[in-house]
């Protein structure tokens, strides 16, 4: 079946909406508005009702009011912002009460997704095993705003949710025994790594995904408005990618 072409509003003009709007218009979709910091008073319902849904990237200040104002216009929004998830469940609270359309990840490549599954399953085999101390690390270009990457939490919440022992996380600081360590590190350019690691005095197992380039970012995200633009509810990848992984 062919894909509808949609009607797009960036909310972000960034090094992400950017690539996006270079991808969307390569698949004849159409960016009907483009929101940047010089022009945001233009998030109007007037405008946002002229399209078909909202692709959001600006940063972790900004990102929890674009949504609301999406959803207020009776727009599904597709968010790959991060840095907000202490605002998580109060927007999925007011989407859900609004009636309204959500697809947030804090990654949208399929690799990542992929070794989302990966980091599922060797937490689960790795729960008893106490003599490794878990750590994840992430590298990043030095313009990112928010530390731990989306990413990074995402990976830890994983790992909380498949063992009984880890319940929180620390960043850059020795971690409490029922935490995970972080470390966040800011080198150019890099796209986007994250390592998690099992470490013991006898071996080491280590887990990497490394982003060449921000492609496989917006091509999800790309993807997933795609999937959501007919749609009611609160989705996430997984939704998008069941019949892929
Ligand atoms: N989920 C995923 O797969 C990915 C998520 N990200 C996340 O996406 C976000 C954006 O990343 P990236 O594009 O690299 O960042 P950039 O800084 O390159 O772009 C963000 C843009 O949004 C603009 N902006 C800020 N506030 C507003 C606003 N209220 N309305 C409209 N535009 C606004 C910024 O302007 P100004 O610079 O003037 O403030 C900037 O131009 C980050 O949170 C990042 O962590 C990034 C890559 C992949
Ligand atoms: O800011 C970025 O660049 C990225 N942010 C996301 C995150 O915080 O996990 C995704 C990707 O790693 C790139």
């Amino acid at each position: 079946m062919s894909q509808q072409k949609l009607k797009i509003a960036l909310i972000g003009y960034g090094k992400m909406g950017q690539a996006i709007e270079t991808l969307a218009i390569a698949k004849g979709h159409e960016i009907v508005l483009k929101i940047t910091i010089d022009n945001a008073a233009d998030l109007t319902a007037t405008n946002l009702q002229q399209c078909d849904v909202a692709i959001e990237f600006t940063n972790p200040e900004s990102a929890v009011a674009n949504i609301k104002t999406c959803i207020d216009a009776g727009l599904p929004v597709v968010c790959g912002s991060t840095g907000w998830v202490a605002s998580e469940e109060a927007v999925k609270a007011y989407c859900t009460n609004k009636q309204g359309s959500l697809l947030y990840a804090s990654n949208f490549s399929i690799g990542v997704n992929i070794f989302f599954e990966i980091n599922k399953k060797l937490a689960a085999l790795m729960a008893k095993q106490h003599q490794y101390q878990v750590s994840i690390e992430e590298v990043h270009h030095t313009h990112k705003k928010d530390a731990p990457s989306g990413t990074a939490i995402s990976l830890a919440q994983q790992i909380i949710a498949n063992r009984t022992d880890k319940h929180s996380w620390t960043l850059n600081e020795t971690p409490q025994p029922n935490e995970i360590a972080m470390v966040a590190k800011r080198i150019d350019p890099a796209p986007g790594t994250h390592f998690v690691k099992y470490q013991s005095s006898i071996d080491d197992i280590e887990i990497i995904h490394t982003a060449h380039s921000r492609q496989g970012f917006a091509t999800g995200a790309l993807t997933a408005a795609e999937f959501v633009y007919n749609k009611k509810g609160i989705f996430t990848m997984a939704d998008v990618l069941k019949d892929l992984i």
